[in-house]
């Protein structure tokens, strides 16, 4: 939607993430009726068709009043059977004719507002793809799914009714009015001065329902985070290992409690409101009653026309009931729509430049010059770190956990761009770079394989749909993972993932690799695993990686040893700067933090991987 002219966004663009939390809130999920009755946009004809449907509806429902009074005032008081049967069968054809018009409208109805929802779906999904890796690291899934789920439901009724019943009501009551006037103008003075009295309070109802809505979507949408972290495959292990299921059922009920609590408060709301809306019709009816029956006693009024007027009377208190309910149930949509704006409106913290070129087919010089990065304000992850790799070298970053080693790989993907200083490839700025023809040329392997559930062939194809079968074949040959997957009870077509067939560490880290083989890329980033896999998955992982990185320009978090020894420069992170840089053999001349970590952490290893030689091919 957001390139169909339907466009929600209206932050200024780019901006960065703090420009987001603070410049950028005041107009995030800025929400009016105005903005609201955007949503319709594409559905100008359909809503043209329904309003027309409504409006004969309408006219036809004018009719059986001034029918009653005829049958009342002429047909009886003349005594014409022919025109009592005429008006008879005119009584009952009309609220037939506006019946049949009513299923057809209420059909077009469902489509518009079936179609609206849709498109708010399909519109938030879509800008939750433009969003950089912070959104998520910040956000609750659960959060997210019920947002473009529970949320999008919740405002249903309104854009059912929204358009249609504002306007198809509007006009009854208009044409009401207009009638009553013309049948009897001191009744009808009478029967519009009570209107007032039930029109003022409307604006404070609304009020409270709309932060009451808000608030309920907003527990809920905790819940939803709640369960999605409680019955995902890693917390239902962790809460089963430390034996606290009381403590969640605990928490869990809390918030359930909560829900209930908010969803009764928003129901007594305007409670008594409704109920003085309904003393409405039976007020003015008795107040019309009381001065035309007098009238009539009098002999100055006609019976039909007291009973036309009082008819006619049901059509303007109901309808002005309905808008004025219509106005709080709006008001208390707000809220919820205010939560989807709010996801509509997000500019991703990392985006292409209004100028960005695409980059051409890149040698694979990468260069970090004065890289700072703070995750919030002040408190920096990275501070001043410079370096180089030239086309088709190794580099390896080591340092202490926290040291800012997953933040400086990422930036070369650009799933953050620099606080202060500027990466670069080729000697061209990322920031000047499409996001498109960047990542088209990185390959990014990360600690943790994710797999979809779906089959490993989907998975492999995720590197690239265009890949031929043989090409994934071939792709997995050299992970040294062909065969274990042909082992599989469907070969390529076995279902892995969260709940299919479950492959090892080490399978996985290889399925990976094999992604990123597929993918070809120019540039590799690999976040090495930390997790020990035994002797021979790690020779067979090593093998593969080693195959991989043949020819690419890699940045590589190293855990193993052999990486570091083959590394052409190693980069030692600590406390996100750069502490020292050289080659294995100068760093521990220099005796300084690497030689210390080469110690404690990879010394150990030394002769374990010397032993490690994988079969060759599988
Ligand atoms: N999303 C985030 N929000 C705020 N701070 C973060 C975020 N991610 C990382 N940090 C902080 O930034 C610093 C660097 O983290 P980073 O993950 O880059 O370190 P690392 O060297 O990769 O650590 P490890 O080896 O343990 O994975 C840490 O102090 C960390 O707490």
């Amino acid at each position: 939607m957001r390139d169909g002219g339907m466009r929600w966004g209206e932050g200024s663009g780019g901006g960065g993430r703090h420009a987001l939390q603070t410049r950028g809130r005041a107009k995030l999920g800025d929400v009016s009726l105005k903005r609201i009755y955007r949503l319709f946009n594409g559905y100008r004809w359909q809503l043209g068709a329904i309003l027309l449907l409504a409006l004969l509806s309408a006219v036809i429902g004018l009719f059986p009043p001034l029918v009653m009074k005829e049958i009342i005032d002429k047909a009886l008081a003349n005594k014409d059977k022919a025109q009592l049967l005429y008006l008879v069968v005119l009584m009952v054809a009309l609220p037939v004719i506006s019946g049949l018009l009513g299923i057809w409208q209420n059909h077009e109805n469902t489509k518009v507002a079936q179609g609206v929802m849709r498109d708010l779906r399909q519109s938030l999904f879509a800008n939750l793809q433009r969003q950089s890796m912070s959104f998520f690291t910040d956000a609750k899934s659960g959060e997210i799914i019920q947002r473009l789920t529970g949320d999008v439901q919740a405002v249903q009724n309104v854009v059912t009714t929204l358009v249609v019943s504002a306007v198809t009501q509007s006009v009854i009551v208009l044409t009401s009015v207009a009638i009553l006037f013309w049948l009897d103008w001191r009744l009808a003075i009478l029967s519009t001065i009570i209107l007032p009295l039930f029109i003022l309070p409307v604006r404070k109802v609304s009020e409270v329902r709309k932060r009451l809505r808000g608030e309920t979507q907003r527990v809920r949408g905790d819940m939803s985070a709640q369960l999605g972290e409680i019955f995902g495959v890693s917390g239902a292990l962790l809460t089963r290992i430390f034996q606290q299921e009381p403590y969640q059922q605990k928490q869990f009920t809390g918030l359930n409690q909560r829900v209930m609590d908010l969803e009764l408060r928003l129901n007594l709301v305007g409670r008594w409101y409704g109920m003085a809306l309904g003393v409405l019709g039976p007020l003015g009816t008795a107040l019309i009653y009381l001065y035309g029956g007098w009238n009539v006693i009098e002999g100055s009024m006609s019976l039909g026309s007291i009973v036309a007027f009082t008819a006619y009377l049901g059509r303007l208190y109901g309808p002005v009931g309905t808008l004025l309910n219509l106005h709080v149930e709006v008001g208390t949509a707000l809220g919820v729509f205010q939560r989807l704006f709010e996801y509509a409106d997000l500019e991703p913290e990392v985006s292409d430049a209004p100028q960005a070129l695409s980059l051409p087919t890149t040698a694979g010089l990468v260069e970090y010059r004065n890289v700072s990065y703070a995750y919030q304000p002040g408190l920096y992850a990275l501070r001043g770190v410079s370096f180089r790799a030239e086309p088709g070298e190794m580099v390896a970053i080591v340092g202490p956990s926290g040291a800012g080693k997953s933040t400086l790989i990422g930036m070369l993907a650009r799933l953050y761009d620099p606080t202060e200083g500027v990466v670069s490839v080729d000697g061209r700025d990322l920031r000047g770079i499409t996001l498109e023809s960047l990542r088209r040329q990185v390959a990014f392997v990360t600690q943790e394989s994710f797999l979809f559930h779906a089959s490993v062939l989907e998975n492999l194809s995720f590197a690239r749909q265009d890949a031929s079968r043989e090409e994934i074949e071939e792709a997995c040959r050299q992970a040294y993972i062909h065969d274990v997957i042909a082992a599989l009870p469907e070969g390529y077509d076995t279902t892995v993932g969260e709940r299919g067939h479950r492959l090892s560490g080490g399978e996985r880290q290889r399925l990976a690799i094999a992604r990123a083989i597929l993918k070809n890329p120019r540039i590799l980033i690999l976040d090495e695993a930390t997790s020990h896999l035994d002797s021979e998955s790690e020779a067979y992982v090593q093998a593969a990686l080693d195959k991989l990185m043949q020819g690419r320009t890699t940045l590589v978090i190293a855990h193993r040893l052999s990486t570091i020894l083959s590394a052409d420069r190693i980069v030692v992170l600590e406390n996100g700067r750069v502490a020292e840089t050289g080659h294995h053999l100068e760093l521990l001349a220099l005796d300084g933090l690497y030689a210390r970590l080469y110690r404690t952490q990879f010394a150990k290893a030394e002769a374990a991987a010397a032993a490690q030689t994988p079969a060759a091919g599988e």
